[in-house]
């Protein structure tokens, strides 16, 4: 089988939200799908009122088919300091239209603030490998895990746009979503993220080396190595590294070139507007790029910035992960 759901982006693009329900009947909420982390975590009956004013949020009590996981419990901090934890159901879950009857649904009694405050965000659905699960005493399986031989092929596509709808595929590849051929690059799946190596980059001409990085979805900005940020910014007159705002900015009227890396022996371009990301502060003048270095991060991060310039395909065939970027 195979499914599709349409997944929203939010102001700026700061992140994509998809309806997926749970629960019997079916409890909506809007999560955001993250191929950078591996916990299917919601807001509950459970998240205090004060932490979950504003969001919708999954009630067990109200499912005929949640069930307690007796003695599991999650706790989760992420790359930009938000964390949440709790404890763990297991219940129905659909997405686009492909249901697991006993998907593990980490509800939570605690989010921190920025949770809290994006009330559009309901929860996060984890794409990442689940080696890399946050319950105790046991990991539990993603959904994509969970559906994966079910499906017609063990992939999950992903379509995000600029400013505009775009759609989480599960179990096909369709082909009216990309226009180029897809390239694909070996994914090391050993810290549990989709990791993979882009041979090259070019900004303005120069060409530069290759990069290794992780595929985000729910990262938004493209977090490159601090070489790299560089190298790109230093062709935009009047950026400067601001270490008040914790990266690189420019006049928003500046014009900025396009990033194109290659994966797969591919051609994959972002293009400058993409990373003329915002204005400080609404109607300030000066902007923020949508291309960071990664200093003190862990990881090299294809987020957002980059994937919405792509069609990607998320492929594990078990012994086997790969990941495809076209055109589109
Ligand atoms: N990369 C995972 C992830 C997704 C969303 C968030 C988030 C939303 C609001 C505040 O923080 N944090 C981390």
């Amino acid at each position: 089988e195979s499914g599709s759901v349409v997944t929203t982006p939010e102001v700026l693009d700061q992140a994509w939200l998809t309806p997926v329900q749970i629960g019997t009947p079916g409890q909506t909420l809007n999560l955001d799908f993250d191929s950078g982390s591996s916990d299917l975590w919601v807001f509950s009956s459970s998240t205090p009122a004060s932490q979950s004013r504003g969001h919708s949020v999954f009630s067990p009590g109200k499912s005929s088919t949640a069930k307690e996981s007796p003695g599991y419990t999650w706790s989760i901090t992420y790359g930009d300091g938000s964390s949440s934890s709790g404890t763990v159901y297991t219940d129905v879950v659909d997405v686009g239209g492909l249901s697991f009857p006993s998907q593990a649904v980490e509800t939570a009694n605690r989010v921190s603030p920025e949770f809290t405050q994006e009330t559009n965000l309901d929860g996060l659905l984890g794409l990442g490998f689940s080696t890399i699960n946050a319950v105790k005493p046991t990991a539990q399986n993603t959904f994509f895990d969970n559906i994966k031989s079910d499906l017609n092929q063990p992939l999950w596509t992903v379509d995000l746009k600029h400013q505009e709808p775009g759609t989480y595929n599960f179990g096909n590849i369709n082909s009216s979503l990309h226009t180029g051929e897809i390239h694909y690059a070996i994914v090391n799946t050993r810290r549990g993220f989709w990791t993979f190596t882009a041979t090259s980059y070019s900004v303005g001409g120069a060409i530069g080396g290759s990069i290794t990085g992780i595929a985000d979805t729910g990262t938004t900005l493209a977090l490159l190595p601090t070489a790299v940020a560089k190298a790109y910014y230093s062709k935009v007159p009047d950026a400067l590294y601001d270490n008040s705002q914790g990266g690189y900015v420019f006049p928003c009227a500046a014009s900025l070139p396009d990033f194109t890396f290659t994966v797969g022996g591919g051609e994959i371009t972002i293009p400058g507007n993409y990373i003329n990301y915002a204005p400080l502060t609404p109607g300030s003048k000066t902007c923020f790029g949508g291309i960071q270095g990664n200093t003190g991060i862990g990881e090299v991060i294809f987020g957002d910035v980059a994937l919405k310039s792509a069609f990607v395909v998320f492929e594990n065939s078990g012994d086997t992960a790969r990941i495809g970027w076209a055109k589109k």
